[in-house]
């Protein structure tokens, strides 16, 4: 099970702050939306530069352009990047033939699908990274949930898990195996982020 720490609502500063601290405990960094809206791929390619041995994700939220996008993320040094489950099929064929010639991955991210019609399309299409996530504004209402874990189940996918998480849920959600755990705040905001990712770690091994 991955540990991926999702670096959000931060600045640059903050971003290489927290890294410094934590990138040994993290098999994955995640610079996410709002960090690339914010910096631009300078920073993605700062990170890639300085910590080359951590799997880099980059949470493009692509819904269209989907090869424009995927060939973007992945030139600017990401390892995965992700795309919306409402987008067209298109979109997501696109991404992942892009992802396949560069020996790359495309996360395609579930928020808002709860029907099992969709799930069967994307396994249809070749997706195999989904992401089950409760969105930041959804957590004012509710938080993750492993009833989640239904969509997915019966089917072929790896499965990453996000939205709120924290060292209380973890050792519940351990019970499903997902592959990779994404947590944020939950490190990010912590008054000891390198102390917390250890904690978080040593729960996941
Ligand atoms: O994709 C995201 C927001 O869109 C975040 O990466 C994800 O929600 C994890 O952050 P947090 O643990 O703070 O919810």
């Amino acid at each position: 099970m991955k540990l991926q720490l999702a670096l959000d609502r931060l600045t640059k500063e903050e971003c290489l702050q927290v890294l410094a601290h934590t990138h040994q405990m993290v098999d994955i960094i995640e610079i996410g939306t709002g960090i690339i809206k914010e910096y631009g791929m300078s920073l993605v390619r700062k990170i890639r530069d300085l910590y080359p041995h951590n799997i880099l994700l980059i949470d493009m939220k692509t819904c269209d352009a989907g090869k424009h996008e995927a060939k973007q993320a992945f030139a600017a040094g990401a390892d995965i990047t992700t795309a919306m489950g409402f987008s067209s099929n298109q979109t997501i064929i696109d991404m992942l033939e892009v992802a396949k010639k560069e020996n790359k991955q495309v996360l395609v991210d579930l928020l808002g699908i709860n029907s099992d019609k969709r799930m069967n399309e994307l396994q249809d299409l070749g997706v195999n990274l989904v992401g089950l996530h409760v969105g930041k504004d959804e957590q004012k209402e509710t938080s993750f949930s492993t009833e989640l874990f239904s969509l997915v189940k019966g089917l072929e996918f790896n499965v990453a898990v996000a939205g709120g998480i924290n060292l209380t849920m973890v050792p519940e959600i351990k019970k499903y195996q997902p592959d990779i755990i994404i947590v944020g705040s939950a490190i990010t905001k912590a008054e000891n982020p390198d102390k917390t990712a250890k904690l978080f770690k040593s729960i996941l091994q």
